[in-house]
């Protein structure tokens, strides 16, 4: 018999439509009056939140990372439930943050508790599942839906409404789920976790465009940032104006990291020109391999919190 911890955090999972089909929040979570038909497993639930995932900060994902350590050996996996918008950023933050071998598996929905189609407890119950299985330790954090088993390191919600919403553009999927098995595809290269217990930084995340003034880089030096992620075009380049606004906030020793707002690859220094990524790389700007801006943001939060030199800034943000 596995020992499970279950913390449900809200999100559409959560929730059910009205009369007019409009979206709400439950007051009490439709997955605790279901049964899951699992005769091998316990499972000990806490309602930890009970809100919308637009609603999750670091502050919210240091809750749920401390109720995990503190938790311990105590169980034999996790499966947190959280809405699907920032899914990924909150699996991240746990997967950079907690060094521990049991599995932890988060899970949501697409469609709320009543609608046709409902995919919450479907999904509930193949995260139990993914839990449970021994081949499931040591491997990060994992987001379970629609029959796949993705990394959080590299999973990222892609569509606004479909069941089918979590990929993982750069690596593919981590592992499915059939009826009877759950089949992994490939093992994670290691990574570096670093503990967290505070999340007080600033980090906003910018997306760059054809024709993006500097000024706006600028403007947000004076509001006492701690860094700033640019969503840059292509491999990680910006045009003239932005590369002298990232000079500006690189001149007053705010850390700048670059990552590419294409959906897929790996940002890295490639043109020698007045914005491209070899210029900006040489100024002190930080290439992020494998992560978009939201999770570069965590990243740079975790790396700032722990006081890390810039040197050891750029390896961390650096590695895969
Ligand atoms: N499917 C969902 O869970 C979306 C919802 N807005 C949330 O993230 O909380």
């Amino acid at each position: 018999m596995k020992k499970i911890l279950v913390l449900h955090t809200g999100g559409t999972i959560a929730m059910h439509a009205d009369a007019t089909g409009d979206v709400q929040p439950d007051e009490i979570n439709p997955l605790n009056a279901v049964q899951i038909e699992l005769p091998e497993v316990e499972l000990q639930v806490e309602n930890i939140f009970n809100i919308p995932s637009e609603h999750i900060g670091p502050i919210h994902m240091l809750q749920i990372q401390q109720r995990i350590l503190a938790a311990g050996h105590d169980f034999d996996g996790v499966v947190v439930t959280h809405g699907t918008d920032t899914l990924e950023e909150t699996s991240f933050f746990l997967d950079s943050t907690l060094d521990v071998d049991f599995p932890i598996v988060m899970t949501g929905a697409m469609r709320s508790s009543n609608e046709l189609g409902a995919d919450g407890l479907y999904n509930y119950q193949s995260a139990i599942r993914v839990a449970i299985d021994d081949q499931s330790v040591n491997r990060g954090v994992m987001v379970v839906m629609n029959d796949e088993i993705h990394a959080a390191r590299f999973v990222t919600k892609t569509h606004t409404t479909n069941v089918a919403t979590f990929a993982s553009p750069i690596s593919g999927v981590m592992g499915i789920i059939t009826k009877r098995r759950i089949i992994y595809l490939y093992e994670l290269p290691a990574h570096t976790i670093y503990p967290i217990s505070m999340v007080n930084k600033d980090i906003p995340v910018i997306k760059a465009y054809a024709g993006m003034d500097g000024k706006l880089l600028e403007l947000l030096a004076a509001t006492n940032v701690d860094g700033i992620i640019i969503e840059a075009l292509g491999a990680g380049n910006l045009g003239e104006d932005a590369a002298r606004g990232v000079g500006y906030l690189l001149s007053r020793n705010i850390p700048v990291v670059i990552v590419s707002r294409s959906f897929k690859g790996i940002a890295e220094p490639v043109y020698d020109y007045l914005g491209g990524g070899v210029q900006l790389e040489r100024a002190g700007a930080i290439f992020a391999s494998s992560v978009n801006g939201q999770k570069a943001r965590l990243k740079l939060l975790i790396g700032l919190e722990n006081n890390l030199s810039p040197q050891e800034l750029n390896k961390y943000l650096q590695e895969f």
